[in-house]
């Protein structure tokens, strides 16, 4: 009979120095793998801290917090025949290390620290860890936490581990080993010299934030590892909000010799999701030995260079790899159902459109940051164009899917959630859920039009929201006023004879009332309804519109939470085209045809907007994405976008390409300042300029770009002459 093993991973949704709910969620989850008769059950990276401490993981306070969870998790019985792999940061000598530790028969048998730090993007590692980079060495286990586990685990037994790059062996010959997130990611990774020395499976703990169209990435790397390396590749992730930006996307799977046998949903709002597959093990020896080539470098790492231990290959390997036997056998004992012992077949994994990615991701985000900051719900200033009808689209596809959920009743957060927002009444619909959740507010002026506030109007019916329509006008010409009062002078609008200035602080005064206005409603609605409690107030300024600064500093752009902050005009278009067919919304469509505009300037005389974005911003939404892309993911400065661009933009002149390089870099580098204000968004885009965290620049430009500009101008003469001489020098 061949060696079969039942494998599980855990999708958590953990949130960061929680360490009570933390641990019943790491408890289920153990529970769901041991009903499902794992023998091994992967958590996610940091998992018993959460994985968004950053500077937390400063604080000793929070390893010795992991370490109590631990022996709290070791008592509960529950790693006694299945071997679990965690994640919390261990000081080791005189550094922390980000470690994966492996427990089973009620102790700790290893430990494995990460050996790549993430440190690009969002990811500061390197700020709090060190990367491990040698074998393995002895650890002794903090006294505090031996004397935590239960009496007698430790009695007989050391209480000292191994510490470094491990891989273990049960008692049945079935070897594990470990991966953390990034190590994946590297160049030269560890699951190749592990394969090479007959590590059967692999776990990577991860901690692996979405961002549009990067699941494939993921998926790719995971599949090429196997289908290259052969083995069992368990990956569990993060699902969730666990208190920063990101939105950790779960898609935990299971891989063997390049195919997927089970994946987690990527967006689900359940707390705990685990998947479990039957492995062939011998499927994995078979899949190695049939390729000599495999065979013949297996065979050199085990050859031990002189002097060396076995398995040192030369830099830049990883170095050598330690087993440590467990006292536990791991494969499906002979007698276990068919169920346990049939291996399962391969499936293709679920993937989302760009379109349900852009919906459901920072939906379940917001779902998370409600939960948690104990909000009654949103507050939206809805104009009746595309941002903010998208953020009320999210918003609407989220109160489906916890109606879906409540109804169901599996997940006993998302019922009680459910009942906290809805109050006393029961909802009969996921209409009930908007009506209790999201407060829309339309907040017209005299520069308004009747579409707008109509289209506002009927979308917050289709979906079901609590709206409000209201004039701010009183309230922007007692502003006026005052100023006339205190100054003597009164602005008027460009049209009516006045300088770009007052057009402009006319323009900003209507824009930053309804801010005012929003809070305030955010905060006194509740208790127009009887309910205690605030909303939280959503901002809906896109990703194009932050990197050209398009927007007021501090108007409806300043906001609590900001949903699209990372999601370009194009995708959310994409995305609003695709919500109105799947919920049936059908204003949505009259939206997305309706030209972007301001409304903040008076009309002309047939009560036409004449002021349209695109107009206004000097470039089209889709050259803001070639600039945005070039700039963050391309890494260019003006001069390389200029000759990026100079092959890409075939149709325009290079004086025509250098001007419009040159007008976006000065808008970008005038307008920097309001990037470092701007409100928490959801990331989702890799050419996102959050200022905050992901995309770190000075904020005081020299906005001439002198220099540049004139290294430009000689580019561009110089094609130019090329150009004129047929193309030849
Ligand atoms: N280097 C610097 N560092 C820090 N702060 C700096 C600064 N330079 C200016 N500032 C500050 O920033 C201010 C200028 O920024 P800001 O007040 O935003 O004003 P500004 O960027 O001049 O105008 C806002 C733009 O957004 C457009 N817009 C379009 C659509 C909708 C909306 C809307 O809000 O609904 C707005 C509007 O048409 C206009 O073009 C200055 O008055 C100054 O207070
Ligand atoms: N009449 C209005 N009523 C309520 N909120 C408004 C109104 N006009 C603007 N806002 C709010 O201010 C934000 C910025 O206004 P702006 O005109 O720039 O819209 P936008 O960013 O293009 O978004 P939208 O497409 O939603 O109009 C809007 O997203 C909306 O939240
Ligand atoms: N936590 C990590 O190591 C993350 C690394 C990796 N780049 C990812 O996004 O998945």
């Amino acid at each position: 009979m061949s060696t079969v093993m039942r494998v599980s991973s855990c999708t958590l949704n953990l949130h960061a120095l929680s360490f009570s709910s933390n641990l019943r969620s790491l408890l289920l989850g153990l529970s769901l793998a041991s009903a499902s008769g794992a023998r091994y059950c992967l958590t996610p990276e940091l998992s018993l801290c959460g994985y968004s401490c950053e500077d937390h993981f400063l604080e000793q306070d929070t390893e010795e917090h992991c370490w109590e969870v631990l022996a709290a998790l070791l008592r509960s019985g529950r790693c006694q025949t299945m071997l679990c792999d965690f994640g919390m940061p261990v000081l080791f000598g005189g550094a922390r290390y980000n470690c994966r530790v492996l427990c089973c028969a009620g102790r700790v048998q290893a430990i494995r620290p990460k050996m790549s730090l993430a440190g690009d993007g969002n990811y500061r590692e390197g700020r709090w860890f060190a990367a491990w980079g040698g074998g393995a060495e002895s650890y002794r286990l903090p006294q505090a936490f031996l004397d935590l586990c239960t009496e007698g685990t430790y009695s007989g037994a050391s209480p000292s581990v191994p510490f470094g790059f491990v891989a273990l062996r049960s008692r049945d010959g079935i070897s594990v080993g470990c991966e953390t997130c990034e190590e994946l990611w590297t160049p030269s990774n560890p699951s190749v010299p592990q394969a090479l020395l007959g590590v059967d499976v692999i776990g990577n703990g991860s901690g692996s934030h979405h961002e549009l169209r990067k699941l494939g990435q993921r998926q790719g790397l995971m599949q090429a590892s196997t289908m290259k390396n052969g083995g069992c590749y368990v990956y569990s992730n993060l699902r969730g909000c666990d208190g920063t930006r990101l939105y950790f996307d779960g898609s935990s799977s299971i891989a063997v010799n390049g195919e997927v046998l089970a994946s987690a949903d990527q967006f689900a709002l359940d707390q705990v999701e685990v998947i479990t597959a039957t492995v062939d093990v011998d499927s994995i020896r078979s899949h190695r030995a049939a390729r000599p080539s495999f065979a013949a470098q297996a065979a050199a790492l085990q050859r031990a260079p002189p002097g060396a231990s076995k398995g040192a290959p030369p830099p830049p390997y990883p170095p050598p790899l330690t087993f440590v036997d467990i006292p536990i056998p791991l494969a499906a004992p002979p007698l276990a159902s068919r169920y346990d012992r049939i291996p399962t077949s391969p499936i293709s994994p679920r993937a989302y459109s760009p379109e349900q990615e852009c919906v459901l991701g920072p939906g379940s985000w917001l779902y998370d940051y409600m939960r948690r900051s104990r909000a009654g719900g949103f507050l939206l200033p809805l104009s009746g164009g595309a941002d903010s009808a998208a953020v009320a689209a999210i918003v609407g596809a989220l109160t489906v899917r916890m109606y879906e959920g409540y109804v169901r009743g599996e997940d006993r957060t998302l019922v009680d959630e459910v009942d906290r927002v809805c109050g006393d009444k029961k909802p009969g619909s996921a209409r009930d859920i908007a009506n209790a959740m999201l407060h829309t507010v339309y907040m017209g002026t005299e520069n308004s039009s009747s579409q707008t506030r109509a289209r506002a109007k009927a979308l917050a019916e289709e979906i079901g929201c609590y709206h409000t329509d209201l004039n701010v006008d009183s309230i922007t010409s007692a502003i006026i006023n005052v100023f006339q009062i205190a100054t003597g002078r009164r602005p008027m609008f460009a049209c009516n004879g006045g300088t770009g200035g007052e057009d402009l602080a006319l323009q900003n005064i209507q824009a930053r009332t309804r801010m005012v206005v929003a809070y305030l409603f955010g905060q006194l609605l509740p208790w127009c309804r009887n309910r205690s409690g605030f909303l939280l107030v959503l901002g809906s300024a896109n990703v194009d519109e932050g990197l050209r600064g398009y927007m007021t500093k501090y108007d409806c752009s300043s906001a609590d939470l900001n949903p699209i902050g990372g999601i370009s005009k194009a995708d959310l278009k994409n995305m609003l085209v695709y919500a109105a067919r799947e919920y049936g919304w059908p204003t949505l469509s009259s939206i997305v045809a309706a030209p972007p505009t301001a409304e903040l300037r008076p009309t002309t005389g047939d009560g036409e907007h004449t002021q349209t974005d695109e107009e206004d911003m000097g470039m089209t939404y889709a050259e803001l994405t070639a600039f945005g892309k070039l700039r963050k993911q391309g890494r260019c400065g003006p001069v390389s976008m200029y000759r990026r661009l100079l092959g890409m933009w075939h149709n325009l002149e290079p004086a025509e390409v250098a001007a419009k390089v040159q007008r976006f870099f000065y808008f970008y580098a005038l307008n920097r300042h309001k990037m470092c204000t701007v409100t928490p968004s959801y990331h989702a885009e890799g050419y996102s300029p959050d200022d905050n965290r992901f995309d770190l620049r000075p904020f005081l430009y020299d906005v001439s770009w002198g220099w540049q500009k004139e290294r430009m101008a000689e580019l561009v003469k110089k094609e130019e002459e090329l150009q004129e001489g047929g193309g030849m020098t």
